[in-house]
């Protein structure tokens, strides 16, 4: 199911315009190719009009928002949702600034988004459940896990159901919901959290996977979802001890190269809830 989700991302290689932070921009841009995209980052009000309405899907991740780029973001988020081009949302670092709960406010209040993804203290964050945001990591005591993976499956139906899309929240299981259905995803490493930008970089596939799959948004987010899991896992089987995050980076970037659609189809481990 997921391998053919994939198969139609490496057949169409849709183009994926990303208006994105500059700490993890190229890890993106590398991200997007691997899986079997094309990236464009552009950011510029004059632009972006021009350059979403030619993609196949608009990534917007607020890791490093600034006046210029919220402003940018609200004028391609209009252009894509004239021409039903998907919109998907990284709120990096909600709850944590009055400028970034502002700008979610606007672009909550002004753009239909086809799914938006975030740690548990950054969905927490958009629906005001009193998320404690610890920068643009999640707080310790938001983590789904085991013993609150109820609870947290709950809160994902209600996000999906109050933001009106499909949400996915990311951590030791993730889970991704569109109000009606959850998906919990095992697998993946804690190390992944100790690399700067792998969330960017799930949110990136997860834009890339519904840019090829407009019509089945909650599976092409799970299958991105799956596949970065295995990848990641992939990844830290692959270190040596002399190894660190920057080569696990690059570990994964290559396993998602590599990874083959019968192998996401055999790897994955989810059950939905
Ligand atoms: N403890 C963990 N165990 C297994 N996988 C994890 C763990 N923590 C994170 N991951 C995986 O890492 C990926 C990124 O999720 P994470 O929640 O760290 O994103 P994030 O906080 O938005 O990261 P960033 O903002 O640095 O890009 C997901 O695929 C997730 O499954
Ligand atoms: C570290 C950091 N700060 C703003 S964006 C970003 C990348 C990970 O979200
Ligand atoms: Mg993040």
């Amino acid at each position: 199911m997921f391998g053919e989700l994939l198969e139609n991302v490496r057949r169409n290689v849709p183009l994926v315009h990303n208006i994105t932070n500059y700490v993890t921009v190229n890890d993106v841009a590398n991200i997007i190719l691997a899986v079997g995209g094309s990236p464009i980052m552009a950011d510029d009000e004059r632009e972006v009009a021009e350059i979403t309405s030619k993609s196949r899907a608009l990534y917007l991740n607020l890791g490093t928002l600034n006046t210029r780029t919220i402003k940018s973001m609200l004028i391609a988020a209009e252009e894509a949702n004239k021409n039903n081009i998907p919109v998907i949302l990284d709120p990096v670092g909600a709850g944590f600034s009055k400028l970034r709960d502002e700008a979610i406010d606007q672009l909550l209040g002004q753009v239909k988004f086809s799914a938006i993804r975030g740690n548990m203290s950054e969905i927490k964050a958009l629906l005001k459940k009193g998320s404690q945001a610890k920068g643009v990591d999640v707080q310790v005591s938001d983590q789904i896990g085991q013993d609150n993976l109820k609870s947290c499956v709950e809160f994902a139906k209600q996000a999906a159901r109050a933001l009106q899309c499909v949400i996915a929240i990311s951590g030791p299981i993730d889970i991704v919901s569109d109000g009606e259905v959850a998906y919990c995803v095992y697998g993946g490493d804690k190390l992944m959290s100790r690399i700067t930008g792998t969330g960017c970089q799930l949110t990136a596939m997860i834009a890339t996977f519904i840019g090829a799959n407009p019509r089945k948004v909650l599976l092409a987010s799970v299958a991105a979802i799956a596949m970065i899991d295995i990848c990641g896992e992939q990844g830290v089987r692959r270190m040596t001890d002399l190894d660190g995050n920057a080569s696990l980076r690059n570990y994964i970037i290559d396993a998602v190269f590599n990874l083959t659609e019968t192998e996401l189809d055999k790897e994955a481990r989810y059950e939905t809830k």
